[in-house]
Protein backbone atom coordinates (compact mmCIF):
# COMPACT_ATOMS: atom_id res chain seq x y z
CA UNK A 1 0.00 0.00 0.00
CA UNK A 2 1.05 3.65 -0.66
CA UNK A 3 0.49 6.62 1.48
CA UNK A 4 -1.11 9.61 0.23
CA UNK A 5 3.04 11.40 1.26
CA UNK A 6 4.93 8.88 -0.53
CA UNK A 7 4.34 9.02 -4.56
CA UNK A 8 4.43 5.54 -6.09
CA UNK A 9 7.36 4.58 -7.44
CA UNK A 10 7.46 5.13 -11.63
CA UNK A 11 8.87 1.95 -13.62
CA UNK A 12 12.14 2.73 -13.92
CA UNK A 13 12.81 4.59 -10.52
CA UNK A 14 15.61 2.84 -8.71
CA UNK A 15 13.92 0.59 -6.05
CA UNK A 16 13.94 2.09 -2.81
CA UNK A 17 16.44 1.29 0.23
CA UNK A 18 15.70 -2.05 2.40
CA UNK A 19 15.19 -0.26 5.99
CA UNK A 20 17.88 -2.22 7.07
CA UNK A 21 20.36 -1.54 4.35
CA UNK A 22 22.03 0.43 6.34
CA UNK A 23 22.48 -1.06 9.19
CA UNK A 24 23.57 -4.35 7.18
CA UNK A 25 25.90 -2.89 5.21
CA UNK A 26 27.83 -2.17 8.01
CA UNK A 27 28.89 -5.63 8.91
CA UNK A 28 28.82 -7.32 5.27
CA UNK A 29 32.27 -8.67 4.41
CA UNK A 30 33.96 -6.18 1.67
CA UNK A 31 35.22 -8.44 -0.97
CA UNK A 32 39.05 -7.99 -1.84
CA UNK A 33 38.26 -8.85 -4.96
CA UNK A 34 37.14 -7.67 -8.49
CA UNK A 35 34.76 -9.60 -10.07
CA UNK A 36 35.09 -10.59 -13.95
CA UNK A 37 32.99 -12.77 -16.22
CA UNK A 38 35.09 -14.41 -19.33
CA UNK A 39 33.50 -12.21 -21.85
CA UNK A 40 34.63 -8.70 -19.72
CA UNK A 41 38.07 -10.20 -18.60
CA UNK A 42 38.83 -11.03 -22.24
CA UNK A 43 38.15 -7.40 -23.57
CA UNK A 44 40.40 -5.90 -20.71
CA UNK A 45 43.42 -6.32 -23.40
CA UNK A 46 42.32 -5.48 -26.65
CA UNK A 47 45.83 -3.89 -27.86
CA UNK A 48 47.78 -6.52 -26.06
CA UNK A 49 49.34 -8.93 -29.18
CA UNK A 50 48.80 -12.24 -29.25
CA UNK A 51 52.05 -13.71 -29.10
CA UNK A 52 51.24 -17.72 -29.71
CA UNK A 53 50.64 -19.80 -32.12
CA UNK A 54 48.29 -22.44 -32.02
CA UNK A 55 51.89 -25.31 -32.26
CA UNK A 56 52.55 -23.46 -29.29
CA UNK A 57 49.45 -24.32 -27.34
CA UNK A 58 49.49 -27.77 -28.92
CA UNK A 59 53.15 -28.46 -26.77
CA UNK A 60 52.37 -26.55 -23.87
CA UNK A 61 48.58 -27.98 -23.33
CA UNK A 62 48.58 -30.53 -20.66
CA UNK A 63 47.76 -34.46 -20.31
CA UNK A 64 43.75 -34.20 -20.45
CA UNK A 65 43.73 -30.08 -21.05
CA UNK A 66 41.67 -29.26 -24.31
CA UNK A 67 43.44 -25.26 -23.92
CA UNK A 68 43.29 -23.76 -27.63
CA UNK A 69 44.46 -20.55 -28.74
CA UNK A 70 40.70 -18.98 -28.36
CA UNK A 71 41.45 -19.65 -24.59
CA UNK A 72 44.74 -18.04 -24.55
CA UNK A 73 43.62 -14.92 -26.44
CA UNK A 74 40.28 -14.81 -23.89
CA UNK A 75 42.14 -15.91 -20.90
CA UNK A 76 45.97 -16.08 -20.75
CA UNK A 77 46.46 -12.30 -23.15
CA UNK A 78 44.94 -9.76 -20.47
CA UNK A 79 46.43 -11.79 -17.55
CA UNK A 80 50.10 -11.48 -19.18
CA UNK A 81 49.23 -8.23 -20.03
CA UNK A 82 48.28 -7.20 -16.02
CA UNK A 83 51.26 -9.05 -15.43
CA UNK A 84 53.68 -6.84 -17.73
CA UNK A 85 52.44 -3.77 -15.78
CA UNK A 86 53.27 -5.49 -11.92
CA UNK A 87 56.59 -6.53 -13.20
CA UNK A 88 57.19 -3.04 -13.91
CA UNK A 89 55.72 -1.44 -11.02
CA UNK A 90 57.75 -3.82 -8.91
CA UNK A 91 60.90 -3.26 -10.30
CA UNK A 92 60.36 0.50 -9.74
CA UNK A 93 59.70 0.27 -6.80
CA UNK A 94 62.91 -2.46 -5.86
CA UNK A 95 64.70 0.23 -7.95
CA UNK A 96 63.37 3.13 -5.20
CA UNK A 97 64.21 1.04 -2.04
CA UNK A 98 67.98 1.03 -3.64
CA UNK A 99 68.30 4.66 -4.64
CA UNK A 100 67.31 4.95 -0.47
CA UNK A 101 69.74 2.82 0.69
CA UNK A 102 72.38 3.66 -1.97
CA UNK A 103 73.11 0.12 -3.00
CA UNK A 104 73.38 -1.82 -6.22
CA UNK A 105 71.57 -5.19 -5.80
CA UNK A 106 71.04 -7.91 -8.33
CA UNK A 107 67.93 -7.41 -9.91
CA UNK A 108 65.16 -9.38 -7.80
CA UNK A 109 63.24 -12.02 -9.66
CA UNK A 110 59.03 -11.53 -9.72
CA UNK A 111 57.84 -14.67 -8.42
CA UNK A 112 54.40 -16.07 -9.19
CA UNK A 113 52.41 -18.51 -7.47
CA UNK A 114 50.36 -21.08 -9.25
CA UNK A 115 48.22 -23.30 -6.74
CA UNK A 116 45.08 -25.57 -7.46
CA UNK A 117 43.84 -29.16 -6.27
CA UNK A 118 45.60 -31.96 -8.28
CA UNK A 119 44.25 -32.57 -11.60
CA UNK A 120 43.09 -28.69 -11.76
CA UNK A 121 45.52 -28.01 -14.35
CA UNK A 122 47.81 -25.72 -13.17
CA UNK A 123 50.57 -27.44 -14.93
CA UNK A 124 48.86 -26.11 -18.36
CA UNK A 125 48.19 -22.51 -16.80
CA UNK A 126 51.89 -22.38 -15.75
CA UNK A 127 53.21 -23.16 -18.98
CA UNK A 128 51.09 -21.01 -21.28
CA UNK A 129 52.30 -18.04 -18.46
CA UNK A 130 55.65 -18.96 -18.95
CA UNK A 131 55.63 -18.87 -22.70
CA UNK A 132 53.63 -15.40 -23.03
CA UNK A 133 55.63 -13.90 -20.55
CA UNK A 134 59.04 -14.51 -21.76
CA UNK A 135 57.63 -12.51 -24.97
CA UNK A 136 57.45 -9.46 -23.29
CA UNK A 137 61.07 -7.79 -23.65
CA UNK A 138 61.13 -6.38 -20.00
CA UNK A 139 61.10 -10.85 -18.74
CA UNK A 140 62.62 -12.67 -21.63
CA UNK A 141 64.07 -15.08 -19.33
CA UNK A 142 60.96 -16.92 -17.45
CA UNK A 143 61.85 -20.34 -15.14
CA UNK A 144 59.69 -22.96 -14.46
CA UNK A 145 59.82 -25.21 -11.03
CA UNK A 146 57.27 -27.68 -9.25
CA UNK A 147 56.83 -28.48 -5.55
CA UNK A 148 56.94 -31.95 -6.18
CA UNK A 149 60.73 -31.64 -6.31
CA UNK A 150 60.39 -31.07 -2.62
CA UNK A 151 58.50 -33.76 -1.75
CA UNK A 152 59.83 -36.30 0.71
CA UNK A 153 61.49 -39.08 -1.29
CA UNK A 154 59.40 -42.14 -0.76
CA UNK A 155 61.75 -43.80 1.59
CA UNK A 156 61.42 -40.85 4.29
CA UNK A 157 57.75 -40.46 3.79
CA UNK A 158 57.67 -44.21 4.57
CA UNK A 159 59.70 -43.47 8.19
CA UNK A 160 57.33 -40.43 8.94
CA UNK A 161 54.21 -42.75 7.69
CA UNK A 162 52.93 -40.51 5.06
CA UNK A 163 52.72 -42.78 2.05
CA UNK A 164 49.33 -42.13 1.79
CA UNK A 165 49.42 -38.50 2.61
CA UNK A 166 51.67 -37.49 -0.79
CA UNK A 167 50.74 -34.08 -1.54
CA UNK A 168 49.95 -32.84 2.15
CA UNK A 169 52.03 -30.20 3.19
CA UNK A 170 53.80 -32.19 5.71
CA UNK A 171 54.95 -34.51 2.94
CA UNK A 172 57.34 -31.91 1.28
CA UNK A 173 60.70 -30.54 3.22
CA UNK A 174 59.12 -26.97 3.61
CA UNK A 175 62.63 -25.23 4.58
CA UNK A 176 64.28 -26.93 1.98
CA UNK A 177 61.35 -24.81 -0.49
CA UNK A 178 62.29 -21.74 1.30
CA UNK A 179 66.25 -22.10 1.49
CA UNK A 180 65.65 -22.82 -2.66
CA UNK A 181 63.48 -19.40 -2.53
CA UNK A 182 65.53 -16.91 -0.73
CA UNK A 183 68.35 -17.81 -3.02
CA UNK A 184 66.21 -17.27 -6.06
CA UNK A 185 65.07 -13.88 -4.86
CA UNK A 186 68.35 -12.83 -3.45
CA UNK A 187 69.66 -13.11 -6.80
CA UNK A 188 71.86 -15.99 -6.34
CA UNK A 189 73.58 -16.77 -10.20
CA UNK A 190 72.55 -20.86 -9.87
CA UNK A 191 70.22 -22.22 -7.38
CA UNK A 192 69.27 -26.35 -7.72
CA UNK A 193 65.70 -27.71 -6.98
CA UNK A 194 65.03 -31.41 -6.46
CA UNK A 195 63.44 -33.29 -9.54
CA UNK A 196 59.99 -35.71 -8.95
CA UNK A 197 58.92 -38.36 -11.51
CA UNK A 198 55.53 -39.21 -11.71
CA UNK A 199 56.55 -42.39 -13.72
CA UNK A 200 58.71 -43.39 -10.69
CA UNK A 201 56.33 -41.81 -8.11
CA UNK A 202 59.56 -40.50 -5.92
CA UNK A 203 62.37 -38.02 -5.90
CA UNK A 204 64.87 -38.82 -8.79
CA UNK A 205 68.11 -39.18 -7.01
CA UNK A 206 71.01 -36.88 -8.16
CA UNK A 207 68.69 -35.13 -10.57
CA UNK A 208 68.61 -31.41 -10.27
CA UNK A 209 66.84 -28.48 -12.33
CA UNK A 210 69.06 -25.68 -12.20
CA UNK A 211 67.30 -22.06 -12.13
CA UNK A 212 69.65 -19.03 -13.75
CA UNK A 213 68.71 -15.57 -12.08
CA UNK A 214 65.12 -16.03 -13.99
CA UNK A 215 63.21 -11.98 -14.58
CA UNK A 216 60.09 -14.30 -14.05
CA UNK A 217 60.25 -17.92 -11.60
CA UNK A 218 57.06 -19.45 -11.74
CA UNK A 219 56.13 -21.94 -8.38
CA UNK A 220 53.84 -24.58 -9.20
CA UNK A 221 52.13 -26.71 -6.81
CA UNK A 222 49.77 -27.52 -4.46
CA UNK A 223 50.63 -25.74 -1.23
CA UNK A 224 52.17 -23.01 -2.34
CA UNK A 225 49.85 -20.55 -0.74
CA UNK A 226 49.83 -22.61 2.57
CA UNK A 227 50.22 -20.39 5.33
CA UNK A 228 53.58 -20.45 7.82
CA UNK A 229 53.57 -23.01 10.00
CA UNK A 230 54.54 -22.15 13.68
CA UNK A 231 56.95 -24.68 15.40
CA UNK A 232 59.23 -24.66 18.47
CA UNK A 233 61.94 -26.62 16.33
CA UNK A 234 61.38 -24.94 13.27
CA UNK A 235 62.12 -21.33 14.41
CA UNK A 236 61.35 -20.04 11.27
CA UNK A 237 57.37 -19.13 10.24
CA UNK A 238 58.21 -18.08 7.00
CA UNK A 239 55.50 -18.88 4.16
CA UNK A 240 56.19 -20.26 0.56
CA UNK A 241 53.67 -17.18 -0.10
CA UNK A 242 55.68 -14.58 1.41
CA UNK A 243 58.37 -15.01 -1.68
CA UNK A 244 55.35 -14.12 -4.37
CA UNK A 245 54.57 -11.36 -5.78
CA UNK A 246 51.41 -12.60 -7.48
CA UNK A 247 49.67 -15.79 -6.93
CA UNK A 248 46.57 -17.62 -9.11
CA UNK A 249 44.20 -19.92 -7.71
CA UNK A 250 43.26 -22.81 -10.72
CA UNK A 251 39.34 -23.58 -9.07
CA UNK A 252 36.63 -25.58 -10.30
CA UNK A 253 34.21 -27.37 -8.49
CA UNK A 254 35.48 -30.86 -6.78
CA UNK A 255 33.26 -33.07 -8.53
CA UNK A 256 34.44 -31.38 -12.22
CA UNK A 257 38.10 -32.06 -10.81
CA UNK A 258 37.06 -35.50 -9.52
CA UNK A 259 35.91 -36.08 -13.08
CA UNK A 260 38.90 -34.96 -14.73
CA UNK A 261 41.53 -36.82 -12.41
CA UNK A 262 39.49 -40.44 -13.33
CA UNK A 263 39.31 -39.24 -17.36
CA UNK A 264 43.29 -38.55 -16.82
CA UNK A 265 44.26 -41.81 -14.81
CA UNK A 266 42.40 -43.73 -17.49
CA UNK A 267 44.51 -42.06 -19.98
CA UNK A 268 47.50 -42.50 -18.33
CA UNK A 269 46.97 -46.49 -18.61
CA UNK A 270 47.99 -46.61 -21.90
CA UNK A 271 51.05 -44.04 -21.60
CA UNK A 272 53.03 -43.59 -18.44
CA UNK A 273 51.61 -46.31 -16.31
CA UNK A 274 52.43 -49.00 -19.31
CA UNK A 275 56.60 -48.05 -18.55
CA UNK A 276 58.06 -50.37 -17.21
CA UNK A 277 59.47 -48.22 -14.46
CA UNK A 278 56.37 -46.99 -14.12
CA UNK A 279 55.27 -47.24 -10.15
CA UNK A 280 52.16 -47.91 -11.51
CA UNK A 281 52.37 -50.74 -13.97
CA UNK A 282 50.34 -52.49 -12.35
CA UNK A 283 47.44 -50.46 -13.19
CA UNK A 284 47.87 -50.60 -16.66
CA UNK A 285 45.95 -53.96 -17.43
CA UNK A 286 43.28 -52.64 -15.59
CA UNK A 287 39.91 -52.76 -17.53
CA UNK A 288 37.87 -49.27 -17.51
CA UNK A 289 35.47 -50.03 -14.80
CA UNK A 290 38.71 -51.34 -12.41
CA UNK A 291 40.75 -48.44 -13.59
CA UNK A 292 37.57 -46.02 -12.55
CA UNK A 293 37.12 -47.75 -9.24
CA UNK A 294 41.13 -47.45 -8.37
CA UNK A 295 41.02 -44.02 -9.19
CA UNK A 296 37.66 -43.04 -7.59
CA UNK A 297 39.32 -44.41 -4.61
CA UNK A 298 43.04 -42.77 -4.64
CA UNK A 299 41.20 -39.40 -5.59
CA UNK A 300 38.71 -39.86 -2.84
CA UNK A 301 41.14 -41.30 0.06
CA UNK A 302 43.87 -38.75 -0.57
CA UNK A 303 43.35 -35.93 -3.01
CA UNK A 304 39.87 -34.88 -1.85
CA UNK A 305 40.82 -34.94 1.60
CA UNK A 306 43.73 -32.93 0.74
CA UNK A 307 42.01 -30.46 -1.23
CA UNK A 308 38.95 -29.73 0.95
CA UNK A 309 40.87 -29.42 4.38
CA UNK A 310 44.32 -27.78 2.79
CA UNK A 311 44.21 -26.44 -0.50
CA UNK A 312 40.58 -25.01 -0.93
CA UNK A 313 41.22 -22.88 2.57
CA UNK A 314 44.47 -21.11 0.68
CA UNK A 315 41.95 -19.89 -2.12
CA UNK A 316 41.23 -16.87 -0.51
CA UNK A 317 45.10 -15.97 -0.17
CA UNK A 318 45.56 -15.99 -3.55
CA UNK A 319 46.29 -12.48 -5.88
CA UNK A 320 44.04 -13.69 -8.68
CA UNK A 321 41.30 -16.69 -9.08
CA UNK A 322 40.25 -18.61 -12.36
CA UNK A 323 37.55 -20.37 -11.83
CA UNK A 324 36.61 -23.25 -15.05
CA UNK A 325 33.79 -25.06 -16.45
CA UNK A 326 33.30 -28.66 -17.06
CA UNK A 327 35.25 -27.92 -20.22
CA UNK A 328 38.03 -26.94 -18.63
CA UNK A 329 37.40 -23.22 -19.83
CA UNK A 330 37.72 -20.18 -17.56
CA UNK A 331 34.28 -18.80 -16.46
CA UNK A 332 35.10 -16.53 -13.71
CA UNK A 333 38.07 -14.15 -13.05
CA UNK A 334 38.75 -12.82 -9.61
CA UNK A 335 41.61 -10.35 -8.95
CA UNK A 336 42.29 -8.71 -5.60
CA UNK A 337 42.02 -4.82 -5.67
CA UNK A 338 42.69 -4.25 -1.75
N1 LIG B 1 50.70 -40.80 -12.48
C1 LIG B 1 51.15 -39.93 -13.36
N2 LIG B 1 52.00 -40.30 -14.35
C2 LIG B 1 52.49 -39.41 -15.23
N3 LIG B 1 52.18 -38.10 -15.23
C3 LIG B 1 51.33 -37.67 -14.28
C4 LIG B 1 50.76 -38.55 -13.29
N4 LIG B 1 49.98 -37.81 -12.47
C5 LIG B 1 50.06 -36.54 -12.92
N5 LIG B 1 50.85 -36.45 -14.01
C6 LIG B 1 51.20 -35.22 -14.74
O1 LIG B 1 51.86 -34.38 -13.80
C7 LIG B 1 51.50 -33.03 -13.97
C8 LIG B 1 51.04 -32.42 -12.65
O2 LIG B 1 49.83 -33.00 -12.27
P1 LIG B 1 48.99 -32.44 -11.04
O3 LIG B 1 49.86 -32.28 -9.85
O4 LIG B 1 47.76 -33.27 -10.89
O5 LIG B 1 48.61 -30.97 -11.44
P2 LIG B 1 47.70 -30.32 -12.54
O6 LIG B 1 46.77 -31.31 -13.17
O7 LIG B 1 46.95 -29.27 -11.77
O8 LIG B 1 48.66 -29.73 -13.52
C9 LIG B 1 50.46 -33.01 -15.07
O9 LIG B 1 51.10 -32.61 -16.28
C10 LIG B 1 49.97 -34.44 -15.16
O10 LIG B 1 49.52 -34.77 -16.46
C1 LIG C 1 52.97 -35.08 -6.90
C2 LIG C 1 51.70 -34.47 -6.34
C3 LIG C 1 51.72 -34.56 -4.82
C4 LIG C 1 51.60 -32.98 -6.76
O1 LIG C 1 52.71 -32.23 -6.32
P1 LIG C 1 52.92 -30.61 -6.49
O2 LIG C 1 53.84 -30.35 -7.66
O3 LIG C 1 51.58 -29.98 -6.69
O4 LIG C 1 53.59 -30.17 -5.23
C5 LIG C 1 50.44 -35.20 -6.87
O5 LIG C 1 50.37 -35.08 -8.26
C6 LIG C 1 50.39 -36.68 -6.48
O6 LIG C 1 51.04 -37.49 -7.06
N1 LIG C 1 49.59 -37.01 -5.46
C7 LIG C 1 49.52 -38.33 -4.89
C8 LIG C 1 48.19 -38.97 -5.02
C9 LIG C 1 47.88 -39.32 -6.48
O7 LIG C 1 48.53 -40.19 -7.07
O8 LIG C 1 46.96 -38.74 -7.04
Amino acid sequence: MTSASTPAPAAGDPAPPHPLSEHLSRFAPVSPYVDFDRATWSRLSEQTPLPLTDADVDRLRGLGDPIDLAEVDAVYRPLSRLLNLYVTATSGLHRATSTFLGEDPPRTPYVIGVAGSVAVGKSTTARVLREMLARWPETPHVELITTDGFLYPNAELERRGLMSRKGFPESYDRRALIRFLSRVKAGQSEVRAPVYSHVTYDIVPDEHTVVHRPDVLIVEGLNVLQPARYSSIDESTVAVSDFFDFSIYVDARTRTIRQWYVDRFLKLRRTAFSRPESYFRRYAELSDAQATERALSIWESINAVNLEQNVLPTRGRATLVMTKGTDHAVQRLRLRKL
